[in-house]
């Protein structure tokens, strides 16, 4: 598949006039063959009118055409081959393994939600029969299922170029819902972008649909990106990035006329809890898996580790020594573009710099465009004083916080932002103390977990991916997981209407074979 730096609008390509976009490989700082094109603001224009067209339609189809068609999807992607290996590895600097296995993920995402469609408990049509002769007032017939909420613009994440991109997660869940997706790509992996943009077009087309169900646009800028989040056809949308982006955009979402949800995930620290006993009996043993989660990708997830909390002792100075060893002969990791690399220098020294803050160990020095590991302490009372240690640094930075003694260690628990994930380690002894933190612990958290790290995220239908603020702009919701579908969902009930008005889902004969909640018990099919 030729890679031509189109726009993809309306089942074709077309060159973009807004503005030139190059990638650039990271581990060389060359930029790569073709300009991509930046969108006008008509081409985004035409993109909307597009999408809003092809939502009629589109929601029309039955859950086992867009199961066909998400599977469709998974196909054309991975006919695409090497070729899209290759070009994310130019783009991104991650290696090939990585990219294969996220590629896997992708596709097994797109026929989750396939299965999802074809299970039909994201409808969750509920009925609740009439009860005419009920007292004092008679009880109308009611019945319930979810509908979507319209076209949805996906932002692609710089760190997941396929998972979390184009045909990712947010995209799965949004044409799952029965939404047309307008997706902005991520300037740092464009062709990476335009190549799985056109699988999906290729899929529109294979499936019949209305070309309107999937654009690709790229932006010099930011004009294009703000210009889609306020666009008045765009009724949802799904961000993974910065801080800074993520709530610059929400702040677009929610001063139109039309406030609209968007899901931004965000920034995490995702604070590992080292409860005593854990400590005394496997302290040093905890290192080696601490220092390949933080490590993982040069430190570039959203789940990296990047706080430890302990109980100041010889426990846990016995797990620094060991960590410090590892550090020291970890290599550095190449990062995903130069400006990532910048910020992740930045934040590394304003943590040396800070008043109280110590550097632990650090790992070995890296080429270009690597950044190494590097591992910060505080103690409990600096850390609650200092506010911007709870900050993001993206990369392979941790900071070690030591607390006195139990009450000092609750109270830097309380004081944390919101997280995707917190892990404890723990052994039985400290059952009774990880219960009791445990309420604490799930109100700061999408993902509480044992004796292990949040880094790679399992796909399924359990899985949260997403916590309170600042890890995500609406912590009432996942962007990884069968869940995700309703994002992009709204109930309607629909009150005395005839037999012949009915959807499909909610007809007596229940002619899907759908699990149903009538009259409060769930009825399977
Ligand atoms: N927590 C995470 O999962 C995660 C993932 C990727 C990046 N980051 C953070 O983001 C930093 C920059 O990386 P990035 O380029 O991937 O993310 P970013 O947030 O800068 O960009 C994400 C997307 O938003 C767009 N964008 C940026 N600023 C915008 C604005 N003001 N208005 C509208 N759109 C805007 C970009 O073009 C891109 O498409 C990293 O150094 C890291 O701190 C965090
Ligand atoms: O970077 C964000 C997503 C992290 C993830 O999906 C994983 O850890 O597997």
């Amino acid at each position: 598949m030729t890679i031509t730096g189109e726009l993809l609008i309306d089942g074709g390509a077309r060159p973009g006039t807004g503005g030139a976009i190059h990638a650039v490989d990271p581990s060389t700082g060359a930029t790569l063959d073709v300009t991509f094109g930046g969108a006008t603001k008509a081409d985004l224009d035409e993109a909307c009118a597009l999408a809003a067209a092809a939502f009629g339609p589109y929601r029309a189809t039955s859950p086992e055409q867009r199961a066909v068609f998400l599977e469709t999807v998974a196909a054309k992607i991975e006919a695409i081959g090497d070729d899209l290996i290759v070009r994310a590895m130019a783009e991104t600097g991650l290696p090939r393994a990585r990219l294969e296995g996220e590629r896997g993920r992708t596709m097994g995402q797109l026929k989750m939600f396939a299965g999802v469609l074809r299970d039909g408990g994201w409808l969750e049509a509920r009925i609740d029969p009439a009860q005419p002769d009920r007292k004092p007032l008679p009880r109308p017939d009611l019945r319930l299922r979810n509908v979507p909420l319209g076209p949805v613009a996906v932002f692609g994440a710089s760190n997941f170029p396929l998972a979390f991109s184009v045909a990712g997660g947010d995209t799965a869940s949004a044409l799952a819902a029965g939404c047309p997706v307008v997706v902005k790509a991520h300037p740092a992996h464009p062709g990476t972008s335009e190549l799985v943009g056109r699988a999906v077009q290729e899929a529109v087309k294979a499936c019949g649909l209305p070309s309107g169900v999937f654009a690709l646009l790229h932006d010099a800028g930011i004009e294009i990106s703000q210009g889609l989040v306020a666009d008045a056809r765009i009724k949802a949308a799904g961000f993974t990035g910065s801080r800074r982006a993520g709530l610059a955009l929400t702040a677009v979402a929610q001063g139109r006329p039309e406030p609209i949800p968007f899901y931004a995930e965000m920034s995490s620290i995702n604070p590992v809890l080292l409860l005593p006993n854990a400590l005394k009996a496997r302290g040093a043993a905890i290192a080696p898996d601490f220092v390949a989660a933080l490590t993982q990708g040069a430190g570039q997830f959203c789940t990296n580790p990047g706080l430890i909390l302990g109980i100041d002792g010889p426990e846990l100075d016995a797990f620094l020594a060991a960590t410090a060893e590892v550090i020291a002969k970890a290599p550095a990791g190449q990062m995903l573009t130069p400006g990532i690399c910048k910020a992740y220098t930045g934040g590394v020294k304003a943590l040396a710099e800070t008043s109280g803050v110590t550097e632990v160990a650090h790992g070995l020095e890296g080429g270009h465009g690597q950044g190494r590991a590097t591992l910060f302490s505080v103690d409990a009372a600096t850390f609650l004083a200092t506010p911007h240690l709870q900050d993001e640094v993206f990369g392979a930075a941790s900071l070690v916080v030591r607390a006195q003694d139990l009450a000092q260690l609750t109270q830097v628990l309380a004081a944390l932002e919101g997280q995707l994930t917190i892990a404890v380690h723990m052994e039985e002894a400290d059952t009774d103390l990880a219960r009791a933190l445990l309420p604490t612990l799930e109100l700061k958290a999408g993902r509480v977990l044992v004796n292990g790290f949040g880094t790679g995220v399992e796909v399924g239908h359990a899985m949260v991916h997403g916590g309170p603020f600042p890890s995500t702009s609406d912590s009432r919701s996942t962007s990884v997981g069968s869940l995700a579908i309703f994002r992009f969902l709204r109930p309607v009930s629909y009150q005395n209407l005839p037999a012949a008005l009915l959807p499909v889902e909610l007809q007596d004969a229940n002619p899907l074979g759908i699990a149903r909640r009538v009259d409060g018990k769930v009825v399977l099919a």
